[in-house]
Protein backbone atom coordinates (compact mmCIF):
# COMPACT_ATOMS: atom_id res chain seq x y z
CA UNK A 1 0.00 0.00 0.00
CA UNK A 2 1.00 3.51 -0.07
CA UNK A 3 3.94 4.76 2.19
CA UNK A 4 3.27 8.13 3.37
CA UNK A 5 5.25 8.24 6.50
CA UNK A 6 3.07 10.49 9.50
CA UNK A 7 4.44 10.48 13.18
CA UNK A 8 2.49 8.85 15.70
CA UNK A 9 2.47 12.09 18.12
CA UNK A 10 0.91 13.94 14.79
CA UNK A 11 -2.79 11.81 15.53
CA UNK A 12 -5.16 14.11 17.32
CA UNK A 13 -6.54 12.45 20.77
CA UNK A 14 -10.01 13.21 21.02
CA UNK A 15 -12.49 12.35 24.02
CA UNK A 16 -13.35 9.06 24.11
CA UNK A 17 -16.34 6.76 25.92
CA UNK A 18 -15.06 5.16 29.01
CA UNK A 19 -15.19 1.73 28.83
CA UNK A 20 -15.63 0.31 32.40
CA UNK A 21 -12.43 -1.15 33.51
CA UNK A 22 -14.33 -4.35 35.38
CA UNK A 23 -14.74 -5.27 31.39
CA UNK A 24 -10.91 -5.77 31.06
CA UNK A 25 -9.81 -8.74 32.55
CA UNK A 26 -7.54 -9.01 35.63
CA UNK A 27 -5.65 -11.86 34.21
CA UNK A 28 -4.29 -9.31 31.09
CA UNK A 29 -0.85 -7.08 31.37
CA UNK A 30 -2.28 -3.56 30.41
CA UNK A 31 0.44 -3.50 27.97
CA UNK A 32 -1.70 -5.64 26.83
CA UNK A 33 -4.80 -3.56 26.43
CA UNK A 34 -5.39 -2.07 23.07
CA UNK A 35 -8.41 0.16 21.62
CA UNK A 36 -8.74 -1.57 18.90
CA UNK A 37 -6.88 -5.25 17.48
CA UNK A 38 -6.96 -5.99 13.56
CA UNK A 39 -6.57 -9.19 13.00
CA UNK A 40 -4.75 -9.46 10.05
CA UNK A 41 -2.29 -7.31 8.25
CA UNK A 42 -3.13 -7.58 4.72
CA UNK A 43 -4.15 -3.72 2.83
CA UNK A 44 -7.25 -4.36 4.81
CA UNK A 45 -6.12 -4.64 8.33
CA UNK A 46 -3.67 -1.68 7.24
CA UNK A 47 -6.01 0.44 6.11
CA UNK A 48 -8.37 -0.21 9.16
CA UNK A 49 -5.24 0.61 11.43
CA UNK A 50 -4.48 3.59 9.46
CA UNK A 51 -8.34 5.43 10.03
CA UNK A 52 -8.36 3.98 13.92
CA UNK A 53 -4.82 5.65 14.54
CA UNK A 54 -6.30 8.77 12.41
CA UNK A 55 -9.10 8.61 15.13
CA UNK A 56 -6.36 8.85 17.71
CA UNK A 57 -7.01 5.05 18.95
CA UNK A 58 -4.33 3.21 20.39
CA UNK A 59 -4.13 0.03 17.55
CA UNK A 60 -2.60 -3.38 17.75
CA UNK A 61 -2.15 -5.38 14.64
CA UNK A 62 -2.10 -9.02 14.85
CA UNK A 63 -0.08 -10.53 11.37
CA UNK A 64 0.62 -14.59 11.69
CA UNK A 65 2.41 -14.34 7.77
CA UNK A 66 3.30 -11.52 6.06
CA UNK A 67 2.51 -7.86 6.69
CA UNK A 68 0.54 -6.59 3.56
CA UNK A 69 -1.47 -10.08 2.97
CA UNK A 70 -2.51 -11.76 0.19
CA UNK A 71 -2.23 -8.79 -2.05
CA UNK A 72 1.27 -7.81 -2.03
CA UNK A 73 3.23 -11.27 -2.14
CA UNK A 74 0.70 -13.79 -3.65
CA UNK A 75 -2.52 -12.20 -5.64
CA UNK A 76 -2.83 -8.44 -6.63
CA UNK A 77 1.21 -7.29 -7.19
CA UNK A 78 2.99 -10.31 -8.23
CA UNK A 79 -0.03 -10.91 -11.13
CA UNK A 80 0.02 -7.77 -12.20
CA UNK A 81 3.69 -7.50 -12.42
CA UNK A 82 3.41 -11.05 -14.62
CA UNK A 83 0.90 -9.10 -16.94
CA UNK A 84 2.16 -5.81 -17.62
CA UNK A 85 4.90 -6.87 -19.94
CA UNK A 86 2.22 -9.11 -21.67
CA UNK A 87 0.24 -5.88 -22.35
CA UNK A 88 3.46 -3.44 -23.16
CA UNK A 89 4.81 -6.42 -26.03
CA UNK A 90 1.12 -6.56 -27.50
CA UNK A 91 0.94 -2.84 -27.59
CA UNK A 92 3.76 -2.41 -28.94
CA UNK A 93 3.00 -4.94 -31.91
CA UNK A 94 -0.37 -3.69 -32.35
CA UNK A 95 1.36 -0.18 -34.28
CA UNK A 96 3.24 -0.23 -37.48
CA UNK A 97 6.43 1.25 -36.90
CA UNK A 98 6.93 0.53 -33.37
CA UNK A 99 5.83 -3.55 -34.77
CA UNK A 100 8.75 -3.82 -36.09
CA UNK A 101 11.13 -2.74 -33.10
CA UNK A 102 9.91 -5.17 -31.38
CA UNK A 103 10.83 -9.03 -31.95
CA UNK A 104 10.96 -12.51 -30.47
CA UNK A 105 9.06 -13.42 -26.91
CA UNK A 106 9.01 -11.87 -23.71
CA UNK A 107 12.47 -12.71 -21.87
CA UNK A 108 10.43 -15.33 -18.80
CA UNK A 109 13.22 -14.79 -16.42
CA UNK A 110 13.72 -10.99 -16.69
CA UNK A 111 9.65 -11.01 -16.11
CA UNK A 112 10.15 -13.26 -13.37
CA UNK A 113 12.98 -11.17 -12.11
CA UNK A 114 10.80 -7.79 -11.81
CA UNK A 115 7.88 -9.69 -10.17
CA UNK A 116 10.11 -10.80 -7.12
CA UNK A 117 10.77 -7.05 -7.06
CA UNK A 118 7.31 -6.18 -6.61
CA UNK A 119 6.55 -9.14 -4.51
CA UNK A 120 9.39 -7.50 -2.32
CA UNK A 121 10.74 -10.75 -2.60
CA UNK A 122 8.34 -11.69 0.01
CA UNK A 123 9.90 -9.97 2.67
CA UNK A 124 7.67 -7.21 4.82
CA UNK A 125 10.06 -5.13 5.99
CA UNK A 126 8.99 -1.97 4.01
CA UNK A 127 5.24 -2.53 4.97
CA UNK A 128 6.13 -3.29 8.81
CA UNK A 129 7.79 0.44 8.43
CA UNK A 130 4.93 2.02 7.49
CA UNK A 131 2.73 -0.05 10.47
CA UNK A 132 5.33 1.38 12.52
CA UNK A 133 5.05 5.15 11.41
CA UNK A 134 1.77 5.11 11.91
CA UNK A 135 1.78 4.35 15.55
CA UNK A 136 0.26 0.57 15.49
CA UNK A 137 1.55 -1.89 17.53
CA UNK A 138 2.32 -5.44 14.93
CA UNK A 139 2.17 -8.10 17.05
CA UNK A 140 3.80 -11.27 15.91
CA UNK A 141 1.51 -14.84 15.54
CA UNK A 142 -1.76 -16.49 14.94
CA UNK A 143 -4.98 -14.27 16.14
CA UNK A 144 -8.07 -16.14 17.72
CA UNK A 145 -11.22 -14.37 19.32
CA UNK A 146 -11.72 -15.04 22.71
CA UNK A 147 -14.88 -14.04 23.97
CA UNK A 148 -15.82 -10.68 23.73
CA UNK A 149 -13.64 -7.91 22.88
CA UNK A 150 -10.34 -10.67 23.57
CA UNK A 151 -7.89 -11.74 21.30
CA UNK A 152 -5.60 -14.85 22.15
CA UNK A 153 -2.32 -14.70 20.09
CA UNK A 154 0.18 -17.85 19.47
CA UNK A 155 3.38 -16.28 19.13
CA UNK A 156 6.20 -17.56 16.76
CA UNK A 157 8.00 -18.83 19.29
CA UNK A 158 5.47 -20.79 20.69
CA UNK A 159 4.44 -18.56 23.46
CA UNK A 160 1.02 -17.35 23.91
CA UNK A 161 -0.73 -13.45 24.16
CA UNK A 162 -3.76 -12.22 25.64
CA UNK A 163 -4.71 -9.05 24.40
CA UNK A 164 -8.08 -7.31 24.98
CA UNK A 165 -9.72 -4.68 23.57
CA UNK A 166 -11.76 -1.10 25.02
CA UNK A 167 -13.68 -0.66 21.77
CA UNK A 168 -13.75 -2.56 18.77
CA UNK A 169 -11.82 -6.13 17.00
CA UNK A 170 -11.73 -5.91 13.48
CA UNK A 171 -11.27 -9.32 11.72
CA UNK A 172 -9.47 -8.79 8.38
CA UNK A 173 -8.12 -12.22 8.15
CA UNK A 174 -8.57 -12.67 4.21
CA UNK A 175 -9.81 -15.67 1.92
CA UNK A 176 -7.81 -18.91 1.26
CA UNK A 177 -7.68 -20.38 -2.70
CA UNK A 178 -10.80 -22.69 -2.84
CA UNK A 179 -9.54 -26.57 -3.33
CA UNK A 180 -12.22 -28.60 -3.91
CA UNK A 181 -12.83 -32.38 -2.62
CA UNK A 182 -11.43 -33.78 -5.73
CA UNK A 183 -10.92 -37.49 -6.15
CA UNK A 184 -6.75 -37.42 -6.03
CA UNK A 185 -6.52 -33.89 -5.27
CA UNK A 186 -3.82 -34.22 -2.54
CA UNK A 187 -1.35 -36.41 -4.44
CA UNK A 188 -1.45 -34.45 -7.30
CA UNK A 189 -0.28 -31.43 -5.77
CA UNK A 190 -2.23 -28.16 -7.78
CA UNK A 191 -0.97 -24.95 -7.76
CA UNK A 192 -3.22 -22.72 -6.17
CA UNK A 193 -3.24 -18.75 -6.91
CA UNK A 194 0.08 -18.64 -4.68
CA UNK A 195 2.05 -20.70 -6.86
CA UNK A 196 0.72 -19.16 -10.10
CA UNK A 197 1.81 -15.91 -8.98
CA UNK A 198 5.24 -17.04 -7.33
CA UNK A 199 6.52 -19.82 -9.24
CA UNK A 200 10.13 -19.93 -10.40
CA UNK A 201 10.13 -21.84 -13.40
CA UNK A 202 7.59 -21.81 -16.47
CA UNK A 203 5.69 -25.33 -16.63
CA UNK A 204 6.11 -27.08 -20.46
CA UNK A 205 2.48 -27.72 -20.28
CA UNK A 206 -0.23 -25.61 -17.55
CA UNK A 207 -3.86 -26.70 -17.17
CA UNK A 208 -5.68 -23.95 -15.64
CA UNK A 209 -9.12 -24.70 -14.18
CA UNK A 210 -11.53 -22.15 -14.27
CA UNK A 211 -12.99 -19.16 -16.21
CA UNK A 212 -12.80 -16.87 -13.58
CA UNK A 213 -10.48 -13.55 -13.02
CA UNK A 214 -7.86 -15.69 -11.67
CA UNK A 215 -7.93 -18.43 -14.55
CA UNK A 216 -8.00 -16.02 -17.49
CA UNK A 217 -5.35 -14.09 -15.93
CA UNK A 218 -2.61 -16.74 -15.31
CA UNK A 219 -3.82 -18.28 -18.58
CA UNK A 220 -2.99 -14.57 -20.30
CA UNK A 221 0.20 -14.59 -17.97
CA UNK A 222 1.86 -18.35 -18.49
CA UNK A 223 0.87 -18.51 -22.12
CA UNK A 224 2.63 -15.39 -22.96
CA UNK A 225 5.83 -16.65 -21.02
CA UNK A 226 6.12 -19.94 -22.95
CA UNK A 227 3.47 -22.70 -21.31
CA UNK A 228 1.37 -24.53 -23.59
CA UNK A 229 -2.06 -23.43 -21.79
CA UNK A 230 -5.12 -25.24 -21.77
CA UNK A 231 -8.34 -22.46 -19.59
CA UNK A 232 -10.66 -25.33 -18.72
CA UNK A 233 -14.23 -23.06 -18.39
CA UNK A 234 -17.30 -24.69 -16.89
CA UNK A 235 -19.59 -22.12 -18.18
CA UNK A 236 -20.04 -21.35 -22.21
CA UNK A 237 -17.50 -18.58 -21.80
CA UNK A 238 -15.54 -17.54 -19.41
CA UNK A 239 -15.45 -14.50 -16.73
CA UNK A 240 -19.70 -15.20 -16.48
CA UNK A 241 -20.07 -12.66 -14.13
CA UNK A 242 -19.63 -9.81 -16.59
CA UNK A 243 -21.17 -8.79 -19.56
CA UNK A 244 -21.22 -11.92 -21.70
CA UNK A 245 -19.17 -9.47 -24.68
CA UNK A 246 -15.79 -9.10 -22.15
CA UNK A 247 -15.71 -13.27 -21.72
CA UNK A 248 -16.45 -13.61 -25.60
CA UNK A 249 -13.68 -11.34 -26.47
CA UNK A 250 -11.06 -12.29 -23.99
CA UNK A 251 -11.95 -16.19 -24.96
CA UNK A 252 -11.16 -14.96 -28.67
CA UNK A 253 -7.91 -13.35 -27.80
CA UNK A 254 -6.93 -16.33 -25.48
CA UNK A 255 -7.25 -18.55 -28.46
CA UNK A 256 -5.38 -16.24 -30.89
CA UNK A 257 -2.52 -16.45 -28.31
CA UNK A 258 -2.38 -19.63 -28.54
CA UNK A 259 -4.09 -20.61 -25.25
CA UNK A 260 -6.79 -23.93 -25.84
CA UNK A 261 -9.82 -22.50 -24.46
CA UNK A 262 -12.43 -25.20 -23.31
CA UNK A 263 -16.17 -23.99 -22.43
CA UNK A 264 -18.91 -26.40 -20.60
CA UNK A 265 -16.24 -28.55 -19.26
CA UNK A 266 -16.21 -29.33 -15.38
CA UNK A 267 -13.14 -31.40 -13.71
CA UNK A 268 -14.25 -34.14 -11.83
CA UNK A 269 -10.57 -35.45 -10.40
CA UNK A 270 -6.87 -35.70 -10.77
CA UNK A 271 -4.59 -38.17 -11.26
CA UNK A 272 -0.54 -37.90 -10.82
CA UNK A 273 0.34 -41.32 -10.34
CA UNK A 274 4.43 -40.27 -10.01
CA UNK A 275 5.45 -37.59 -7.67
CA UNK A 276 7.80 -35.98 -10.46
CA UNK A 277 5.22 -37.13 -13.45
CA UNK A 278 2.55 -35.13 -15.44
CA UNK A 279 -0.95 -34.98 -13.94
CA UNK A 280 -4.10 -35.76 -15.22
CA UNK A 281 -7.09 -33.83 -15.41
CA UNK A 282 -10.21 -35.93 -15.25
CA UNK A 283 -13.61 -34.02 -17.19
CA UNK A 284 -16.62 -35.10 -16.93
CA UNK A 285 -17.96 -37.26 -19.56
CA UNK A 286 -15.11 -39.59 -19.14
CA UNK A 287 -12.72 -36.98 -20.96
CA UNK A 288 -8.79 -36.07 -19.68
CA UNK A 289 -6.02 -33.60 -20.53
CA UNK A 290 -2.35 -34.07 -19.59
CA UNK A 291 -0.49 -31.44 -18.40
CA UNK A 292 2.71 -30.67 -16.63
CA UNK A 293 1.02 -28.62 -13.76
CA UNK A 294 -2.49 -27.65 -12.79
CA UNK A 295 -3.87 -24.38 -11.57
CA UNK A 296 -7.40 -24.38 -9.14
CA UNK A 297 -9.13 -21.18 -10.28
CA UNK A 298 -12.01 -22.18 -8.61
CA UNK A 299 -12.80 -19.28 -6.31
CA UNK A 300 -12.18 -18.58 -2.33
CA UNK A 301 -13.02 -20.10 1.23
CA UNK A 302 -13.32 -17.28 4.20
CA UNK A 303 -10.25 -17.62 6.49
CA UNK A 304 -12.00 -18.22 9.84
CA UNK A 305 -11.59 -21.58 10.20
CA UNK A 306 -9.33 -21.09 13.48
CA UNK A 307 -10.52 -17.91 14.47
CA UNK A 308 -12.26 -18.32 17.76
CA UNK A 309 -15.83 -17.73 16.06
CA UNK A 310 -17.45 -20.41 18.13
CA UNK A 311 -16.40 -18.07 21.58
CA UNK A 312 -18.49 -15.59 19.98
CA UNK A 313 -21.54 -17.45 18.99
CA UNK A 314 -20.54 -17.69 15.25
CA UNK A 315 -19.82 -20.50 13.35
CA UNK A 316 -16.44 -21.34 12.63
CA UNK A 317 -15.28 -21.42 8.78
CA UNK A 318 -18.24 -19.10 7.51
CA UNK A 319 -17.60 -16.14 5.88
CA UNK A 320 -18.88 -13.78 8.03
CA UNK A 321 -22.00 -11.28 7.22
CA UNK A 322 -22.06 -7.61 8.15
CA UNK A 323 -24.24 -4.24 7.85
CA UNK A 324 -23.01 -1.45 5.76
CA UNK A 325 -20.37 -0.27 8.74
CA UNK A 326 -18.80 -3.77 8.56
CA UNK A 327 -20.40 -5.10 11.97
CA UNK A 328 -20.99 -8.42 12.32
CA UNK A 329 -24.19 -9.58 12.04
CA UNK A 330 -25.40 -11.82 15.14
CA UNK A 331 -22.80 -10.10 17.64
CA UNK A 332 -24.30 -7.42 20.00
CA UNK A 333 -22.40 -4.60 21.46
CA UNK A 334 -21.11 -2.65 18.12
CA UNK A 335 -17.38 -4.35 18.81
CA UNK A 336 -16.84 -6.82 16.64
CA UNK A 337 -16.19 -5.56 12.78
CA UNK A 338 -15.23 -8.11 9.47
CA UNK A 339 -13.33 -5.86 6.87
CA UNK A 340 -12.13 -7.11 3.65
CA UNK A 341 -12.45 -10.03 1.85
CA UNK A 342 -13.72 -12.14 4.71
CA UNK A 343 -16.81 -10.48 4.89
CA UNK A 344 -17.26 -11.24 0.68
CA UNK A 345 -18.97 -8.33 0.15
CA UNK A 346 -16.40 -7.80 -2.83
CA UNK A 347 -12.90 -10.08 -3.37
CA UNK A 348 -11.28 -6.99 -4.16
CA UNK A 349 -8.43 -5.09 -2.85
CA UNK A 350 -9.67 -1.67 -3.37
CA UNK A 351 -13.30 -2.02 -2.55
CA UNK A 352 -11.96 -3.65 0.84
CA UNK A 353 -9.58 -0.75 1.57
CA UNK A 354 -12.78 1.94 1.27
CA UNK A 355 -14.63 -0.61 3.49
CA UNK A 356 -11.62 0.00 5.99
CA UNK A 357 -12.05 3.53 5.82
CA UNK A 358 -15.88 3.43 6.72
CA UNK A 359 -15.70 1.15 9.61
CA UNK A 360 -12.06 2.61 10.61
CA UNK A 361 -14.21 5.99 10.69
CA UNK A 362 -17.18 3.90 12.56
CA UNK A 363 -15.24 2.81 15.33
CA UNK A 364 -13.68 6.34 16.21
CA UNK A 365 -17.32 7.40 15.83
CA UNK A 366 -18.98 4.82 18.16
CA UNK A 367 -15.50 5.31 20.84
CA UNK A 368 -16.55 8.72 20.78
CA UNK A 369 -19.71 7.92 21.93
CA UNK A 370 -21.50 9.38 18.55
CA UNK A 371 -23.96 7.88 16.32
CA UNK A 372 -23.28 6.48 13.14
CA UNK A 373 -24.40 8.25 9.59
CA UNK A 374 -25.68 5.25 7.94
CA UNK A 375 -27.52 6.96 5.03
CA UNK A 376 -26.72 5.62 2.27
CA UNK A 377 -23.20 7.15 0.84
CA UNK A 378 -22.74 8.41 4.75
CA UNK A 379 -19.79 8.43 5.68
CA UNK A 380 -19.99 5.34 8.18
CA UNK A 381 -21.35 2.92 5.39
CA UNK A 382 -19.38 1.34 2.43
CA UNK A 383 -22.71 1.95 0.25
CA UNK A 384 -20.33 1.68 -3.07
CA UNK A 385 -20.24 -1.79 -2.65
CA UNK A 386 -24.00 -2.44 -3.28
CA UNK A 387 -24.09 -0.03 -6.37
CA UNK A 388 -20.37 0.99 -7.99
CA UNK A 389 -17.90 -1.71 -7.63
CA UNK A 390 -15.54 -1.44 -10.41
CA UNK A 391 -12.99 -3.94 -11.22
CA UNK A 392 -9.97 -4.62 -13.96
CA UNK A 393 -9.23 -7.64 -15.60
CA UNK A 394 -5.92 -7.23 -16.89
CA UNK A 395 -5.92 -10.05 -19.51
CA UNK A 396 -5.65 -8.69 -23.01
CA UNK A 397 -7.52 -7.43 -24.51
CA UNK A 398 -8.68 -5.40 -20.67
CA UNK A 399 -12.02 -5.67 -19.06
CA UNK A 400 -12.71 -2.72 -16.99
CA UNK A 401 -16.68 -2.52 -15.41
CA UNK A 402 -17.94 -1.00 -12.44
CA UNK A 403 -21.87 -1.54 -11.49
CA UNK A 404 -24.20 -3.24 -12.78
CA UNK A 405 -24.44 -5.65 -16.07
CA UNK A 406 -27.20 -5.61 -18.33
CA UNK A 407 -28.64 -9.01 -16.91
CA UNK A 408 -28.50 -7.85 -13.30
CA UNK A 409 -30.09 -4.14 -14.40
CA UNK A 410 -33.11 -6.69 -15.83
CA UNK A 411 -32.95 -9.17 -12.83
CA UNK A 412 -33.59 -6.03 -10.44
CA UNK A 413 -36.78 -4.84 -12.55
CA UNK A 414 -35.10 -1.71 -13.06
CA UNK A 415 -36.27 0.09 -16.68
CA UNK A 416 -32.99 -0.41 -18.33
CA UNK A 417 -31.83 0.83 -21.78
CA UNK A 418 -28.71 -0.92 -22.94
CA UNK A 419 -26.28 1.42 -25.38
CA UNK A 420 -23.32 -0.39 -27.09
CA UNK A 421 -20.50 1.17 -29.60
CA UNK A 422 -17.67 -0.62 -30.92
CA UNK A 423 -14.71 1.25 -28.92
CA UNK A 424 -12.09 0.83 -32.26
CA UNK A 425 -14.52 3.20 -34.06
CA UNK A 426 -13.04 5.80 -31.99
CA UNK A 427 -10.04 8.08 -33.04
CA UNK A 428 -8.43 7.38 -29.63
CA UNK A 429 -8.76 3.89 -29.93
CA UNK A 430 -7.69 3.90 -33.82
CA UNK A 431 -4.55 5.99 -32.34
CA UNK A 432 -3.95 3.29 -29.60
CA UNK A 433 -3.22 0.34 -31.94
CA UNK A 434 -4.08 -0.51 -35.44
CA UNK A 435 -7.31 -2.41 -35.79
CA UNK A 436 -8.31 -2.14 -32.56
CA UNK A 437 -10.76 -4.76 -31.09
CA UNK A 438 -13.10 -3.50 -28.08
CA UNK A 439 -16.47 -2.50 -27.11
CA UNK A 440 -17.99 -0.58 -25.03
CA UNK A 441 -21.91 -0.76 -22.79
CA UNK A 442 -23.70 1.57 -20.74
CA UNK A 443 -26.64 0.72 -18.73
CA UNK A 444 -28.70 3.41 -18.23
CA UNK A 445 -31.71 3.83 -15.97
CA UNK A 446 -34.44 5.61 -17.60
CA UNK A 447 -36.57 6.06 -14.87
CA UNK A 448 -33.84 8.18 -13.07
CA UNK A 449 -31.72 9.10 -15.68
CA UNK A 450 -28.23 7.96 -14.06
CA UNK A 451 -25.82 4.99 -15.23
CA UNK A 452 -26.35 1.92 -13.88
CA UNK A 453 -23.38 0.16 -15.26
CA UNK A 454 -20.38 0.32 -17.70
CA UNK A 455 -17.77 -1.80 -19.07
CA UNK A 456 -15.42 -1.38 -21.77
CA UNK A 457 -13.28 -4.11 -23.52
CA UNK A 458 -9.63 -3.65 -25.19
CA UNK A 459 -6.03 -2.76 -24.56
CA UNK A 460 -5.32 0.13 -22.23
CA UNK A 461 -9.52 0.31 -21.13
CA UNK A 462 -8.31 -0.30 -17.49
CA UNK A 463 -7.33 3.22 -17.01
CA UNK A 464 -10.47 4.74 -18.73
CA UNK A 465 -12.87 3.06 -15.76
CA UNK A 466 -12.70 5.96 -13.04
CA UNK A 467 -14.59 8.19 -15.22
CA UNK A 468 -17.35 5.95 -15.22
CA UNK A 469 -17.28 4.85 -11.55
CA UNK A 470 -17.74 8.64 -10.67
CA UNK A 471 -20.38 8.40 -13.26
CA UNK A 472 -22.27 5.54 -11.52
CA UNK A 473 -20.65 6.30 -7.92
CA UNK A 474 -21.60 10.28 -8.18
CA UNK A 475 -25.39 9.38 -9.75
CA UNK A 476 -24.27 12.12 -12.34
CA UNK A 477 -27.63 12.83 -14.22
CA UNK A 478 -27.36 11.36 -17.89
CA UNK A 479 -28.08 14.68 -19.39
CA UNK A 480 -25.04 16.59 -17.39
CA UNK A 481 -22.57 13.97 -18.96
CA UNK A 482 -23.12 15.05 -22.44
CA UNK A 483 -21.35 18.86 -21.17
CA UNK A 484 -18.62 16.42 -19.96
CA UNK A 485 -16.37 16.87 -22.49
CA UNK A 486 -13.42 14.04 -23.68
CA UNK A 487 -10.15 15.46 -25.42
CA UNK A 488 -9.95 14.79 -28.72
CA UNK A 489 -8.40 12.30 -29.65
CA UNK A 490 -8.52 10.34 -26.95
CA UNK A 491 -9.97 6.69 -25.88
CA UNK A 492 -12.40 8.78 -23.64
CA UNK A 493 -14.48 9.56 -26.80
CA UNK A 494 -15.88 6.58 -26.09
CA UNK A 495 -17.85 8.41 -23.75
CA UNK A 496 -19.54 11.02 -26.39
CA UNK A 497 -20.17 8.30 -28.55
CA UNK A 498 -21.97 6.74 -25.98
CA UNK A 499 -24.44 9.59 -24.93
CA UNK A 500 -24.81 10.14 -28.71
CA UNK A 501 -26.13 6.43 -29.66
CA UNK A 502 -28.58 6.89 -26.02
CA UNK A 503 -29.50 10.17 -27.56
CA UNK A 504 -30.20 9.38 -30.95
C1 LIG B 1 -4.29 -14.14 -8.05
C2 LIG B 1 -5.09 -12.99 -7.47
C3 LIG B 1 -5.00 -11.74 -8.06
C4 LIG B 1 -5.73 -10.68 -7.54
N1 LIG B 1 -5.65 -9.48 -8.18
C5 LIG B 1 -6.35 -8.43 -7.71
C6 LIG B 1 -6.27 -7.16 -8.35
O1 LIG B 1 -5.58 -6.99 -9.36
N2 LIG B 1 -6.98 -6.14 -7.84
C7 LIG B 1 -7.76 -6.31 -6.73
O2 LIG B 1 -8.38 -5.33 -6.31
N3 LIG B 1 -7.87 -7.49 -6.11
C8 LIG B 1 -7.17 -8.56 -6.57
N4 LIG B 1 -7.25 -9.76 -5.93
C9 LIG B 1 -8.05 -9.86 -4.70
C10 LIG B 1 -7.22 -9.34 -3.49
O3 LIG B 1 -6.01 -10.08 -3.39
C11 LIG B 1 -8.00 -9.49 -2.20
O4 LIG B 1 -9.28 -8.89 -2.36
C12 LIG B 1 -7.26 -8.78 -1.06
O5 LIG B 1 -6.00 -9.36 -0.84
C13 LIG B 1 -8.09 -8.85 0.23
O6 LIG B 1 -7.41 -8.18 1.25
P1 LIG B 1 -7.62 -8.59 2.78
O7 LIG B 1 -6.74 -7.66 3.57
O8 LIG B 1 -9.06 -8.68 3.08
O9 LIG B 1 -7.06 -10.08 2.88
P2 LIG B 1 -5.59 -10.66 2.65
O10 LIG B 1 -4.84 -9.88 1.64
O11 LIG B 1 -5.79 -12.12 2.43
O12 LIG B 1 -4.85 -10.44 4.04
C14 LIG B 1 -5.26 -11.09 5.20
C15 LIG B 1 -4.11 -11.14 6.18
O13 LIG B 1 -4.57 -11.72 7.41
C16 LIG B 1 -3.59 -12.62 7.90
N5 LIG B 1 -4.25 -13.58 8.79
C17 LIG B 1 -5.19 -14.50 8.44
N6 LIG B 1 -5.62 -15.17 9.53
C18 LIG B 1 -4.93 -14.66 10.59
C19 LIG B 1 -4.93 -14.92 11.99
N7 LIG B 1 -5.74 -15.83 12.52
N8 LIG B 1 -4.10 -14.20 12.77
C20 LIG B 1 -3.27 -13.26 12.24
N9 LIG B 1 -3.24 -12.96 10.93
C21 LIG B 1 -4.06 -13.64 10.12
C22 LIG B 1 -2.99 -13.24 6.65
O14 LIG B 1 -1.72 -13.78 6.92
C23 LIG B 1 -2.95 -12.02 5.71
O15 LIG B 1 -1.75 -11.30 5.85
C24 LIG B 1 -6.56 -10.85 -6.42
C25 LIG B 1 -6.65 -12.11 -5.82
C26 LIG B 1 -5.93 -13.17 -6.34
C27 LIG B 1 -6.03 -14.52 -5.68
N1 LIG C 1 -8.01 -8.21 -11.44
C1 LIG C 1 -8.77 -8.46 -10.39
O1 LIG C 1 -9.55 -7.63 -9.94
C2 LIG C 1 -8.70 -9.81 -9.74
C3 LIG C 1 -7.79 -10.75 -10.17
C4 LIG C 1 -7.81 -12.01 -9.60
C5 LIG C 1 -8.70 -12.30 -8.59
N2 LIG C 1 -9.57 -11.36 -8.17
C6 LIG C 1 -10.58 -11.71 -7.14
O2 LIG C 1 -10.34 -13.01 -6.66
C7 LIG C 1 -11.58 -13.70 -6.51
C8 LIG C 1 -11.39 -15.16 -6.82
O3 LIG C 1 -11.21 -15.37 -8.22
P1 LIG C 1 -11.38 -16.81 -8.87
O4 LIG C 1 -11.15 -16.63 -10.33
O5 LIG C 1 -10.59 -17.82 -8.11
O6 LIG C 1 -12.90 -17.18 -8.55
P2 LIG C 1 -14.26 -16.92 -9.35
O7 LIG C 1 -15.33 -17.29 -8.40
O8 LIG C 1 -14.27 -15.58 -9.96
O9 LIG C 1 -14.25 -17.97 -10.56
C9 LIG C 1 -14.14 -19.35 -10.35
C10 LIG C 1 -14.61 -20.10 -11.59
O10 LIG C 1 -14.27 -21.48 -11.42
C11 LIG C 1 -15.31 -22.28 -11.97
N3 LIG C 1 -15.26 -23.64 -11.40
C12 LIG C 1 -15.50 -24.00 -10.12
N4 LIG C 1 -15.35 -25.33 -9.98
C13 LIG C 1 -15.02 -25.84 -11.20
C14 LIG C 1 -14.71 -27.15 -11.69
N5 LIG C 1 -14.74 -28.22 -10.92
N6 LIG C 1 -14.42 -27.29 -13.01
C15 LIG C 1 -14.37 -26.20 -13.82
N7 LIG C 1 -14.63 -24.94 -13.40
C16 LIG C 1 -14.95 -24.76 -12.10
C17 LIG C 1 -16.57 -21.50 -11.62
O11 LIG C 1 -17.62 -21.89 -12.47
C18 LIG C 1 -16.12 -20.04 -11.83
O12 LIG C 1 -16.38 -19.56 -13.11
C19 LIG C 1 -12.57 -13.03 -7.42
O13 LIG C 1 -13.77 -12.83 -6.74
C20 LIG C 1 -11.93 -11.73 -7.80
O14 LIG C 1 -12.69 -10.64 -7.32
C21 LIG C 1 -9.60 -10.13 -8.73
Amino acid sequence: MEHTVRRAEDWPVPEYNAVPETDIANDIDPADVFDVIVIGAGPVGENVADRTRAAGLSTAVVESELVGGECSYWACMPSKALLRPVAALAEARAVAGSREAVAGRLDASAVLARRDGFASHWKDDGQVGWLDSIGAVLIRGRGRLAGVRRVHVETPDGGSRRLAARHAVAVCTGSDALVPDLPGVAQARPWTSREATSAHAVPGRLAVVGGGVVGVEMATAWRALGSEVTLLVRETAPLPRMEPFAGELVAAALSDAGVTVRTGVTVTGLDRPAPDGPVSVLLDAGRQIEADEVLLAVGRVPRTRELGLETVGLEPGTWLKVDDSCRVQGVDGDWLFAVGDVNRRALLTHQGKYQARMAGAAIGALARGESLDTRPWGSHVATADVSAVPQVVFTEPEVAAVGMTAKEARDAGLNARVVDYELGQVAGAALFADDYRGKARMVVDLDRGVLLGVTFVGSGVGELLHSATVAVAGEVPIDRLWHAVPSYPTMSEIWLRLLETFRG
